[in-house]
């Protein structure tokens, strides 16, 4: 497990005072792949690179497992650091050396014997699906396959967790499925913990059993990314499944209906109009598959040619098909 405990990064100078990273608290369950929603300068980066033990927060903690980070001497920390597993936007690959060399260094770094590097750098390649491609250089290698390397690079070493940074940002569309694809089927098949910071919110649909939004260096919402999805009033909920501004039609305002159960809401939408007479126009919406269910929320007006309804019996009504109303 990790844990994060009002942890705050102030970058100062001469001319300015920047809290990069505000009072964040954060848990993140081993074995979930976990991502940090933000913009660019919400402050994923520092908030990633006090993680990883790259920067010193100026206040807060930092446990990973049964290590407590801020408390280490930096030759401690380096040591640590050889046991994360971190991948970059730009893959950060050593030019000079060939896909399986690539993948060897940390391997070599902590010194060990080349028959076992040689074994375990051909399984990792393979787990990848880039073992026709070991002897490449990285300049003879798409972006996609650069990020491959990159990922068996960040698993040599059997790290508990694997950070990515920005890791399908310079990817295109295609291809960032792939790569994200691989990354939960490694999750699945090693158990390893994955955190990644994102601008992009495809990749925390796609992926995340956990999630939180992070804005001017506070994490403003975060926890399973079901529960949050149909959470009443949730912003990432918005970001994710955006249902388009409030309206009204007629004396009626519109609604968001959310769903995460299962349920096929067609039959709950005809099952409401044929069974309380009412009208449901339909204003905006976004029905996504996420962790193998339908999860979706929808903006509707809810109306009668009368112009009253039974209200009650609606919700009622919605309550029992797991379906949540929110004004
Ligand atoms: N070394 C530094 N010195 C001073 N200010 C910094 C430093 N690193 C980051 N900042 C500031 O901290 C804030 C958060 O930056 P950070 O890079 O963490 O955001 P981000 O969400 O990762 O954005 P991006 O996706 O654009 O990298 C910004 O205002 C940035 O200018």
């Amino acid at each position: 497990m990790i844990e994060v405990t009002s942890l705050t990064k102030v970058y100062s100078s001469a001319a300015s005072t920047v809290t990069a990273v505000d009072d964040v608290s954060l848990r993140i369950d081993s074995g979930q792949i976990f991502g940090i929603l933000g913009r660019s300068g919400a402050g994923k980066t520092t908030l990633m690179r006090c993680l990883t033990a790259l920067e010193r927060p100026t206040s807060g903690t930092v446990t990973i497992g049964e290590l407590e980070l801020t408390s280490l001497s930096g030759a401690e920390l380096r040591r640590v650091r050889h046991t994360m597993g971190m991948i970059f936007q730009h893959f950060n690959l050593l030019a000079s050396r060939t896909a399986a060399a690539n993948v060897a260094f940390p391997l070599e770094v902590q010194g060990v014997p080349a028959a076992e590097r040689k074994q375990r750098v051909a399984e990792l390649l393979d787990l990848v699906g880039l073992s026709d491609r070991a002897g490449n250089y990285p300049a003879q290698l798409s972006g996609g396959q650069k990020q491959r390397v990159g990922i068996a690079r960040a698993l040599a070493a059997h790290p508990q967790v694997l950070f990515c940074d920005e890791a399908t940002s310079a990817l295109d569309p295609a291809t960032t499925e792939q790569i994200l694809d691989l990354i939960a089927e490694i999750n699945r098949r090693t158990g390893v913990t994955v955190v990644l910071i994102t601008h992009e919110s495809e990749v925390v649909r796609r992926i995340c059993s956990g999630a939180a939004l992070m804005e001017n260096g506070r994490i403003v919402e975060q926890g399973a990314l079901l529960e949050l999805l149909t959470a009443p009033r949730s912003r990432l909920a918005d970001i994710l499944l955006p249902v388009g501004e409030p309206a009204n039609l007629g004396a009626e305002s519109s609604v968001v209906l959310s769903f995460a159960q299962g349920h096929a809401q067609e039959p709950v939408i005809s099952g409401l109009t044929r069974r309380f007479g009412v009208d449901v126009s339909i204003l905006g919406g976004a029905v996504e598959l996420i962790a193998g269910r339908k999860v979706g929320r929808l903006r509707v007006v809810i109306s009668h040619p009368t112009g009253a309804f039974d209200r009650a019996g609606v919700d009622a009504y919605l309550a029992e098909h797991e379906v949540s109303v929110q004004a």
